[in-house]
Formats: C-alpha cells, structure tokens, sequence
C-alpha cells in the first residue's frame, strides 16, 4: 500500500505538488490521471526517494522509502524507456541489475520470460522497439518480485498492440495481489487500464474514487432528440427546466436537439404526453478527455494568477472536494526545469527507467 499525506513539493515559486493525500491499495490498478504538469512524476519520484518533499510524507507499506532494507524487493518502478546502455543486451542489463541488487542470478530468466523477451534477450537493447525497451524496463522493475509497483505513463508513444500487452499485464499483476500505480494524462485510457482513480489537477488532489464514479461524475450525460416538430419539442423540453441545445446535422442527417442533464425516458415521455411523434431519442455522453480537462483544471499553460476553467467549474457540475479552482499554484507547465534537488543514489531502487542522473545512479553511474 502507498499513502501520501499532505504531500507538498516546490521548486522555487512553483508548487509542483499541493497538500496532496491519497492511498493506493493493493489488488487493484489504480490510475494517477492529471494533465501535463500536473504533478504526477514529482510525487512519483517523492514516492520513490528520489525527490524529497518540502512537506509532508508518502510510505510504502508504513514505511518511508529511505527505511526500506531491501527497495529493490519491495518497490519497482517504471519511469522512462530507452534508458539502457545501447550496446548492453537485455540480459546482460538485467544481470548486472540482478547483481547490483543481490538476486540471484535465475531471476534474470524468469523476468525476461515474464515480459515476453526471452527471444530477444541477447539482442543489444540499442536496437530495441519503444515497446520492447519498455518491456525491459519493466522486466528491470520485476527483478525483486516486489509487491508494489510504480509505472510512470508507460502507454505514451506505444503502438496499440503495445498499449494492450501493457494494460493486460497490469490487471495481471494486480491481480496476483500487488499494488499497481500507473500515472496517465489520458482519461480514456485510465478508463481501460485502471479500478481506482487518484485524479489530480496543478499538483492538488480533485478525486480519489473508482474509475467509474469518476467517469459517471465527468462525463455529461444528455439526450439526442430529433423529430418533424422540433419547435413543439423545444417549447415542451424548455417548459419543463430542461437546457436544450441545438446539435448540428451530422452526417448529412437532421439537425437534433441536446437534452442536457435528462434521461430517454423523461425526454420520450414528455414528447409522449402531447403526442409528438419522435425519430430519434438516444443517451448520448460528452467527450470524457474534455470533461477531464475541466476537472483538472485546464490548460496545461497556466501562468501563475492565470484564471482558467477551473474557475467555473461549479457552473459546470464539477464534483465537490479540494478543487484547484483559482489557485495561484499552476504548474506553469512552461517553466523550465531549472534544478533537480534532493536527488537520493538510486543504487537500490527498483527503478526501471528514468534518464535523470538517479538513472545513472542506479547503473552505478559507469557507463558501460
Ligand atoms: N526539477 C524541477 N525543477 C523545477 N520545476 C520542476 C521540476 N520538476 C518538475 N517541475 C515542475 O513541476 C510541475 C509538475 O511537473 P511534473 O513533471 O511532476 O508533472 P507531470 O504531471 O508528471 O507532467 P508530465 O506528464 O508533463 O511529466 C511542472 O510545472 C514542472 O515544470
């Protein structure tokens, strides 16, 4: 189990990470969803030791990652691909690995035979697809048969095939009773991937909940409605409260009504009591990424002051809870990265990626 209380990260100005307090327990995937810049790899890596927090704590199964004997068996982490010395195989990474860690040997065979690369084990890394190179990282993750595993947007720039292997081994690794924290600035794919939700928006949390109340209380639901008389269904519609927009003619076909915060039955029932003939009546539901981009606070290039859509958010139905709406802590997602502070020797982590100088550390920094 991962729980962060309060957890708060700056960089001068910036507050990457607000107050933030969530729990991710195990036997379940459980998606860290928020837009870029929000700040789900800082509080990855105050998870991982690798940053410190300026306030506030995160533990792994009751304990602070510094306390940890043996992190490696512990926790593994997936942070970025293509992090391999290119001339270095797979197997020879991962035994170096294996070593590094004391594991023994024998579960270099069983981790590459866990991700599917046994075939390729001896091929140099360097000549390895987006995929397979992430397929190493996680193999490099799996090393210590931890019980908890961080993955840090492990789908962007895979292929659909990649991107369903990768899904399909999660719910199998949650499955088999570890805990599994996969970040995403994709709704729709955390919708696939993930049960449980921690949804954050400029570093503060908007909801923690399961993926599908989350989905149900993002997404708008409406009624597409279309008949001879639109008019007489206006005037019916609008009489009884309901918001009614005109919807363009799609496909060459009619133009219709959007029924908003209504059902197919109260619409069709409405239509029924005056005798108004209908032709089309059918549940329709906004654009879930859209949704998300409001709940989350918006644009990813907010300035500090900036007011954003967050600011309306409950004239949109957005839900209750700690909303970052108006605060002056974006992420300015423009701003550059101009230090890396409290960065901690990764020799023990079990970190399968990262191209930072604690990835380096974690290679025991020679290069080879
Ligand atoms: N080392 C750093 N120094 C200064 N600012 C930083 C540093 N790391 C992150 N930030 C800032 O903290 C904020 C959160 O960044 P973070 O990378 O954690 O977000 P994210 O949700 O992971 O986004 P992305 O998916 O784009 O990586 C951003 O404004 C970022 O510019």
């Amino acid at each position: 189990m991962i729980e962060a209380q309060g957890l708060t990260k700056r960089y001068g100005r910036t507050v990457a990470v607000n107050d933030l307090s969530f729990t991710v327990q195990p036997g379940k995937v459980t998606g860290f969803l928020g837009p870029n810049g929000a700040g789900k790899s800082t509080t990855m890596r105050m998870i991982l030791g690798l940053d410190n927090p300026s306030a506030g704590q995160v533990r792994i199964d009751g304990k602070r990652y510094a306390e940890l004997k043996e992190p490696l068996r512990q926790v593994g982490a997936l942070l970025e691909a293509k992090w391999v010395h290119p001339n270095r195989s797979a197997r020879s990474h991962l035994r170096w690995m294996a070593a590094a860690n004391r594991i023994p040997g024998k579960r270099v065979d069983e981790v590459l035979e866990i991700v599917g690369l046994t075939s390729v084990a001896g091929k140099r890394a360097g000549g390895f697809s987006l995929g397979m190179a992430q397929r190493l990282g996680i193999a490099t993750a799996l090393l210590g048969d931890p019980q908890v595993l961080l993955f840090d947007e492990p789908v962007n720039g895979l292929d659909p095939e990649g991107i369903l292997w990768i899904r399909q081994f999660m719910h199998r690794l949650a499955d088999e009773g570890r805990t599994i924290f996969v970040s995403s600035h994709l709704l729709s794919e955390m919708a696939l991937t993930a049960q449980e939700l921690v949804v954050i928006g400029r570093g503060r949390l908007i909801a923690q909940t399961s993926t599908h109340a989350f989905i149900d209380m993002a997404s708008e639901s409406a009624v597409r409605v279309r008949g001879p008389e639109m008019e007489r269904l206006r005037g019916v519609l609008t009489g009884q409260g309901l918001a009614v927009r005109d919807v363009a003619a799609g496909d060459g076909g009619p133009a219709a009504f959007l029924v908003s915060n209504s059902s197919t039955e109260q619409v069709g029932e409405l239509a029924g009591r005056i005798g108004l003939v209908l032709h089309e009546l059918a549940a329709q539901r906004g654009s879930l990424e859209q949704a998300f981009i409001q709940l989350t606070g918006g644009e990813v290039e907010y300035h500090a002051g900036t007011p954003g859509p967050g600011d309306s958010r409950s004239a949109t139905g957005a839900p209750p809870g700690p909303v970052p709406a108006g605060t002056a802590a974006g992420p300015l997602a423009g701003t550059p990265r101009q230090s890396v502070d409290g960065g901690v020797d990764a020799g023990g982590v079990g970190v399968g990626g990262g191209s930072s100088a604690s990835a380096e550390a974690a290679r025991g920094g020679t290069g080879r």
